[in-house]
């Protein structure tokens, strides 16, 4: 008998249909994978488990006995635990409080609750204080935080909804080991996620959620992450190309027409690439030379040459959230040497500033207020400057175009920013973010967090358009396919310095993923 049954079940928005005929299992000790793209309807799916929305039709059974929750409370006491995309505990509670709040040693004595809490943070090697608050928490904690808390409640099967999005892959292995440790306690989980190639490592099994409907059932040994991915978006995906290539060393095209539909699972589909773009200018955007933030960098030279684009990342303690807020001005800095489109910029020890545009997906509501419509939202000062019908007109031609390109899942432009998917919530955010954005020096944080495989294609152009515009862009990220994919050179940080650069130019994205990670263990 199946641990979790889930039998014919739909939910609808109003007019959007978004889960139309989902049935699955999941047995007792297995890990299945869910996967699909933005706005496929996986949290939705997620939230019918957890007991936040109830669905239109259709049942589910655990352990045998109908399944019904009423509320996330209601959930976690008949035996399903889920860690919410985007979660945000109460910031006033500690760390070892928000672990245990809801389950049953909640009222044990306070000392208690703090050792038991740091016994559950190593284990998803999160290495905070219990007596933290969860407001001086980075947001993604939180959902690590909350992966502590399902190991101390008694649940049978856990939703864990893409959890590891903005983790490092070290810490991504971590989660891996308390994922398999649920598995041997005979507990099943639900893994959401769009990392494939780290997902296919710890699953058995592989959900598609495509139309509102299971369209893929299979083993995760039968799949790699090209096939996934094709499988994900119903048709053959672009791999991603080296982002810099010389005219000789560009791929060509396929010469075989793509089918329209996608193979079946089973056959190798055609895969397309995308076009490696031209190499940046001579011309230097930004030289910093021995970068200093007081107690963290120790001495960082970077030079970004015009249309480049470079990242950053190291271990959480590397110095190298430090390096991006000195460049963007949140941190004091020093430096010995700042050009800055060509004009030399001096900073000293009362003068940090350095201020290039940030974008992070980890704002609050990425500086957007959900409750505004996407047309609004999309449209920005120029709406209230809109003087006439046809002003008004062109503006949501703009803004419909926008949606469409994006490929947003939605009706309706009037649809309230806050009910769009985490993920196309994202694409609109950064894509209004870079139309506002000066063309000029700008530092990105994780651009295409949490998006799907046809989702990090779009961004890649429009970084790719910004770019050949002239913008130059540091990316910071911990997801090392997002910056072999994007960047043209990676510096591995380091103890305050960046220890090792790796050049992409004319190497397939996989090997670049695999250098990143072993120069970032290395180091
Ligand atoms: N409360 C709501 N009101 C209206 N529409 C909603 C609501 N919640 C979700 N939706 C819609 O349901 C669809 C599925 O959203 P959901 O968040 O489940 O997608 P997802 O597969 O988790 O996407 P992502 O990978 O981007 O997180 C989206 O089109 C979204 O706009």
């Amino acid at each position: 008998m199946a641990l979790l049954q889930v039998q014919g079940l739909r939910k609808s928005f109003g007019a959007r249909r978004v889960l139309r005929d989902v049935s699955f299992t999941v047995d007792d000790g297995e890990v299945v994978g869910l996967v699909g793209t933005n706005g496929a309807g996986k949290s939705t799916l997620g939230d019918v488990l957890a007991g936040i929305t109830a669905a239109d039709a259709g049942s589910m059974t655990l352990m045998g006995h109908p399944y019904a929750p009423l509320s996330p409370d209601d959930a976690r006491h008949l035996g399903v635990g889920v860690v919410q995309q985007l979660v945000r505990i109460d910031p006033a509670l500690t760390v070892a409080q928000a672990v245990f709040r809801g389950t049953p040693q909640a009222g044990r004595p306070q000392a208690e609750l703090r050792r038991q809490a740091q016994v559950l943070l190593a284990e998803v090697a999160l290495d905070v204080d219990p007596d933290t608050p969860v407001g001086d928490l980075p947001h993604f904690v939180h959902g690590l935080v909350e992966t502590a808390r399902v190991l101390a409640e008694d649940t049978r099967m856990v939703v864990l909804d893409e959890v590891s999005a903005a983790l490092l892959p070290m810490e991504v292995s971590s989660l891996h080991a308390v994922t398999g440790r649920l598995s041997r306690q005979g507990r099943g989980v639900l893994y959401i996620s769009h990392r494939l190639p780290e997902m296919l490592e710890v699953v058995d099994r592989v959900l598609v959620l495509r139309d509102g409907r299971i369209a893929l059932d299979r083993p995760a040994a039968e799949l790699d992450p090209v096939r996934l991915a094709a499988e994900t978006v119903g048709e053959p995906v672009s791999l991603p190309a080296p982002r810099v290539a010389s005219a000789a060393a560009s791929v060509p095209e396929p010469a075989v027409p793509e089918p329209a539909v996608p193979e079946p699972a089973g056959a190798a589909p055609v895969p397309a690439r995308t076009s490696p773009r031209l190499a940046p200018s001579d011309e230097v955007a930004l030289r910093v030379r021995n970068l200093r933030v007081p107690g963290a960098v120790e001495g960082v030279d970077l030079v970004l040459r015009r249309g480049e684009v470079i990242g950053l990342t190291g271990h959480r303690s590397s110095g190298v959230r430090e390096i991006a807020g000195a460049l963007s001005g949140e941190l004091p800095a020093i430096t010995d040497e700042l050009v800055l489109h060509g004009e030399e910029r001096c900073l000293g020890e009362d003068d940090a500033a350095l201020h290039l545009p940030a974008y992070r997906p980890d704002d609050d509501a990425y500086g957007v207020d959900p409750g505004e419509t996407i047309a609004r939202t999309l449209s920005q000062e120029a709406w209230g400057a809109l003087t006439d019908v046809r002003s008004e007109i062109a503006t949501l031609r703009g803004v419909i175009r926008t949606v469409h390109q994006l490929d947003v899942k939605t009706l309706s432009i009037t649809t309230m920013f806050g009910a769009l998917s985490g993920g196309d919530q994202h694409k609109l955010a950064l894509a209004r973010w870079m139309s506002s954005a000066p063309r000029d020096v700008v530092v990105l944080h994780e651009p295409t967090r949490g998006l799907d495989v046809r989702a990090r294609t779009q961004v890649r152009k429009l970084l790719d358009e910004a770019t050949a515009d002239g913008t130059s862009v540091v990316v910071v990220s911990v997801d090392p396919d997002e910056l072999a994919e994007c960047c043209d050179r990676v510096g591995i940080v380091s103890g305050g310095r960046v220890a090792r650069w790796i050049d992409t130019s004319e190497l397939a994205v996989d090997a670049v993923r695999d250098r990143i990670v072993e120069a970032a263990t290395a180091a």
